[in-house]
């Protein structure tokens, strides 16, 4: 992967949990239009990668940048650093309907944002009307604009997914970090979601690079950029699909997990799953 100043870089990130190496000076880098998977299987690191960059894990050693500049995110600064995050789960607020909880999503800090509104404070209803606009579009381009006024609850899995990815997108995120974002999705509803998730780097409106951590193949082979292939918490590959998909490494990967525990996964990149007792 070419080096440059933009977008995020990971520059030789090392975790450690107790005796266990976790990440071993893993460096990235996800520019600002392009899509980066990582993928490797259960165990590699992924999670733990994801943390770093969401400020969940502290790294041992090595550096985040952001632009060229020193980036130490931190959980609750992620929206105002331009980053946003959606995680395994789907995680909306079960109390307010579908479009709130993409107005919520669209406040850039506690004090500014739809807050108030929540705690029944004052604010302006033109700010109020602007955020419901907002909060539309985005639902609208997502293709769930139906749904505004329904409770989350009452909607299918996929629907909700929709709505936490337009909750991560109200923010106007110029990198958009997704963990595992296919989990729970039949094959059509990965298939929309492939199309939404390599759209977003070219939007022509805050357009937002992303970094995406999923188990599902096809999805990654789909929609990234540049894959970066964990195993035992190190970079082993790291390049365009096409030379992923054939890189003999990336394979005997899969080949040794599928090995350490038979039937676990499918044993190669090809696959719709990962080994080492992989999820769909
Ligand atoms: N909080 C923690 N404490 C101790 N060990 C941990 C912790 N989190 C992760 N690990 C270990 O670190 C290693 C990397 O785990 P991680 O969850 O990042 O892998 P992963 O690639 O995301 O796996 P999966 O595909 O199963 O989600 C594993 O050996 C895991 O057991």
């Amino acid at each position: 992967m070419a080096m440059t100043e933009h977008g995020l870089a990971m520059h030789g990130i090392g975790v450690r949990f107790g005796g266990l190496t976790a990440l071993d000076g893993v460096s990235l880098q996800v520019p600002p239009d392009q899509v980066v998977g990582v993928i490797g299987p259960n165990g590699a690191g992924k999670t733990t990668l994801f943390n770093v960059v969401c400020g969940l894990v502290e790294p041992a050693a090595g550096a985040l940048t952001l632009d060229g500049r020193p980036l130490r995110p931190r959980p609750h600064r992620l929206t105002r650093l331009g980053i946003a995050r959606t995680l395994q789960g789907v995680g909306l607020f079960a109390g307010l309907t579908v479009l709130e909880n993409v107005m919520v999503g669209a406040t850039n800090s506690a004090r500014a944002g739809f807050a108030p509104a929540l705690l029944g404070l004052p604010r302006s209803d033109r700010d109020e009307r602007r955020l419901r606009a907002h909060a539309l579009t985005i639902l609208d381009g997502l293709g769930v604009a139906d749904q505004a006024g329904a409770a989350p609850g009452t909607l299918p899995f996929a629907v909700r997914k929709r709505v936490a990815l337009a909750r991560a997108l109200a923010s106007r995120p110029r990198l958009l970090l997704l963990d595992e974002p296919a989990g729970g999705l039949g094959a059509e509803d990965i298939e929309a979601l492939g199309e939404l998730i390599r759209d977003l780097p070219h939007r022509v409106e805050h357009p937002c690079a992303v970094l995406l951590v999923e188990h599902h193949m096809d999805l990654v082979m789909a929609v990234c950029d540049q894959i970066v292939v964990l195993d035992f918490g190190r970079v082993i590959a790291a390049g365009p699909p096409e030379v992923i998909r054939d890189d003999p490494r990336v394979t005997e990967a899969y080949l040794g997990a599928t090995v350490e525990q038979s039937g676990a996964g499918t044993p190669t990149p090809d696959g719709a799953e990962a080994g080492r007792g992989a999820t769909a």
